[in-house]
C-alpha cells in the first residue's frame, strides 16, 4: 500500500478543493493569489509548444466580407471561393459584414460579463456539472474531472439553446435578454454559413441544413480572469471544436491562436469581426475536405478576457442520426476515412477525454 504524505501532490484532491470552492478562477484572482496554483500548471511538453519554429507574424487568417452575399449571383460566387479557400486551407476566417448589429455584440459582452463578476453567492446557484438536466450550466472547467494534464485559467457558463431552448426563468437576469437576443441572430447567421459552405463543396445550398447541422446550438460565455504568471498555464487547453461549426466572437484582449502547418498562428481580434471556424462534425461529413484545426487560447496578464463561443452540434439532444462522410463527396477514388457513428458516441467521448491536447476525430478514423 502507498501512504500518501501530504507534500505529495494530488491532483484529484486538489482539482475537487478548487470545484467546491464553486468561485472558479476569477475567486482566485479576487482572493490575489500572486502564484498560479499547481493544478493549473501545464506540462513542460505543451509549454515547449508555446515556441512555434515559423514566425507568425506574417500570416493572418482569412477575412470575409458578407456585405455582396445577397447582391447578385457572381458577388455571390466571389464570397463561396473565399469560404471554400478558408475551409480547405485554415479551418478558420473572420467575417465582417456578417449582419449582426453591433449593439447585439456589445450587450452580450456586458451580459457575460455581468454574470461573472456578479456576487460569488448570485453566482453559486447555477454551479453545476448537469449537463444532461440544465440548461444554464456554469463551472470552470467542463473537464475538470477528465484525463486533461492541467486546469485551464477560465470560468465558463453555458446555455442550452437549441433544438430546446430554456425558458427564461433558467437564466440568469444578468445575461437573459443579451443570450436570447445573440442566439436569433447566430442562428440565421448560421443559416447563410451552412448555405455558403454547401456551395463551396459545389453542392444544393440547402444540403447542409438538411443534415441537420444547424439543428443543435450551444452558447459558451467564457471569462478569462487576468492572470499572474501567464507563462505557466492556457486559457484553453489545444483541442478542435465538438461541432459543425463554431461562431466566435472575441474581445480586444487577444490570445487565441491555431496550429496551421505546425505553427502557432494569432487570430488578432478584430473589432465588429466575427470567428467561424470549422468543426470536427463537418471535417468527418465532407471527409477531410474540409478542415477542423486544432487551437487554444495562452493567458494573459490583462483582461479579463471574453469570449462567446456559439457551437452548432446537437450533442446535448443527440438523437439515433448516423454521421459519415456524405456520399456526395465519396467515390471509389476518394473513399470514405471515416466510419458512421452518432453525435452521441461523439461526444461521450470527447467529454471523457477531456481537453488533454489530442483530436478525439482521430479515434474514428478507418
Ligand atoms: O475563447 C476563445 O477565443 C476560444 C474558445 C474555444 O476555443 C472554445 O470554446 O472551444
Ligand atoms: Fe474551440
Amino acid at each position: 500500500m502507498v501512504i500518501k504524505t501530504s507534500i505529495e501532490f494530488d491532483p484529484y484532491t486538489e482539482r475537487k478543493a478548487f470545484d467546491e470552492t464553486k468561485e472558479g478562477v476569477k475567486g482566485l484572482v479576487d482572493a490575489k493569489i500572486a502564484e498560479v496554483p499547481r493544478i493549473f500548471h501545464v506540462p513542460q511538453a505543451s509549454l515547449t509548444e508555446k515556441k512555434p519554429s515559423v514566425s507568425v507574424s506574417d500570416l493572418e487568417i482569412p477575412i470575409i466580407d458578407f456585405a455582396s452575399v445577397h447582391v447578385d449571383t457572381a458577388s455571390r460566387e466571389a464570397v463561396v471561393e473565399k469560404v471554400k479557400y478558408a475551409a480547405e486551407k485554415w479551418g478558420f476566417f473572420q467575417v465582417i459584414n456578417h449582419g449582426v448589429p453591433l449593439k447585439v455584440l456589445e450587450e452580450i459582452q456586458d451580459g457575460v460579463r455581468r454574470f461573472h463578476e456578479e456576487d460569488p453567492e448570485v453566482k453559486k446557484e447555477y454551479f453545476t456539472r448537469d449537463n444532461a438536466n440544465k440548461k444554464f450550466v456554469y463551472n470552470s472547467n467542463f473537464d475538470l474531472y477528465s484525463s486533461s494534464p492541467s486546469v485551464n485559467w477560465r470560468d465558463t457558463f453555458t446555455c442550452y439553446l437549441a433544438p430546446f431552448p430554456p425558458s427564461p426563468e433558467e437564466l440568469p437576469v444578468t445575461c437573459r435578454d443579451a443570450v436570447f437576443e445573440y442566439s436569433k441572430h447566430v442562428m440565421s447567421l448560421g443559416g447563410l454559413l451552412c448555405e455558403l459552405f454547401s456551395e463551396a463543396l459545389g453542392l444544393e445550398s440547402e444540403i447542409l441544413k438538411s443534415k441537420g447541422c444547424l439543428k443543435g446550438l450551444s452558447m459558451l460565455c467564457h471569462y478569462y480572469p487576468p492572470c499572474p504568471q501567464p507563462d505557466l498555464t492556457l486559457g484553453v487547453s489545444k483541442h478542435s471544436d465538438n461541432s459543425f461549426l463554431t461562431v466566435l466572437l472575441q474581445d480586444n484582449i487577444g490570445g487565441l491562436q491555431i496550429l496551421h502547418q505546425d505553427s502557432w498562428v494569432d487570430v488578432a481580434p478584430l473589432p465588429g469581426a466575427l470567428v467561424i471556424n470549422v468543426g470536427d462534425f463537418l471535417q468527418l461529413i465532407t471527409n477531410d475536405k474540409f478542415v477542423s484545426l486544432e487551437h487554444r487560447v495562452l493567458a494573459n496578464r490583462q483582461g479579463p478576457r471574453i469570449s462567446i463561443a456559439c457551437f452548432f452540434s446537437s450533442s446535448k439532444h443527440a438523437n439515433s442520426t448516423v454521421y459519415g462522410p456524405m456520399k456526395e463527396l465519396v467515390s471509389e477514388e476518394n473513399p470514405p476515412k471515416y466510419r458512421d457513428i452518432t453525435i452521441k458516441e461523439y461526444t461521450e467521448g470527447y467529454f471523457k477525454k477531456g481537453l488533454d491536447g489530442t483530436s478525439h476525430l482521430l479515434n474514428f478514423r478507418i
